[in-house]
């Protein structure tokens, strides 16, 4: 059932992910996935720039770019750069989840990020099935890539998907109970 699958779906960090590199077609299938998002006025605002293989050291560069940018040179710690580093190499590939935003902005912003949302979405539970892990991280310093990221006028990136194979046991899963968030009139 569609709701044990939900249920199921975890955050997998890339210190849980095994060294087996992902095929080109797994990608291209969650990326199917997240293109079938529903989306207001038919924008399909999702954009998505995938790190695999070589371009995952460029990734590390622009995630050194980032954080020097935004880190004051009296708290910038190489540990915690590493660290980020480290996450992309562990990584089979990296998506950045960006959000294109309708040139004649014809409906809010906010509908076009939760659109982009819901494909990030698909594109999660489908990697579950396909014996893929992965999270969305979403930094501190993330609007200040456009140029790193080479964006389109209009593009916003909002975070990064970390993806790698995984084969468990994943994280327990918390949230409390959906009774207290609901209102019955
Ligand atoms: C928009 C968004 C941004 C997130 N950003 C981060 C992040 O920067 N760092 C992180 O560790 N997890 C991040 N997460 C993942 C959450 O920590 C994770 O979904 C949450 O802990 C629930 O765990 P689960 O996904 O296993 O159910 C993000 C999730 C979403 C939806």
């Amino acid at each position: 059932m569609i709701l044990d699958k939900i249920k199921s779906r975890r955050s997998v960090f890339p210190n849980q992910f095994n060294a087996e590199p992902i095929s080109k077609d797994k990608i291209a299938t969650l990326l199917e996935a997240a293109n079938w998002a529903p989306n207001h006025a038919k924008t399909e605002p999702w954009r998505f720039k995938i790190f695999k293989d070589d371009a995952l050291e460029l990734l590390t560069e622009i995630l050194r770019s980032g954080y020097t940018k935004t880190t004051t040179p009296e708290n910038f710690s190489e540990l915690k750069l590493n660290k980020s580093i480290e996450k992309v190499m562990q990584s089979g590939a990296v998506i950045a989840i960006c959000m294109q935003r309708d040139p004649k902005a014809r409906i809010p912003e906010w509908e076009e990020i939760a659109a982009v949302a819901m494909a990030v979405q698909n594109m999660w539970l489908t990697a579950g099935e396909l014996g893929l892990g992965g999270y969305w991280s979403s930094p501190g310093f993330i609007s200040e890539l456009s140029d790193e990221l080479q964006l389109s006028a209009g593009e916003r990136c909002l975070g990064f998907f970390y993806l790698g194979s995984f084969s468990g046991p994943a994280n327990e899963g918390v949230r409390t109970p959906i009774e207290d968030k609901i209102t019955w009139k």
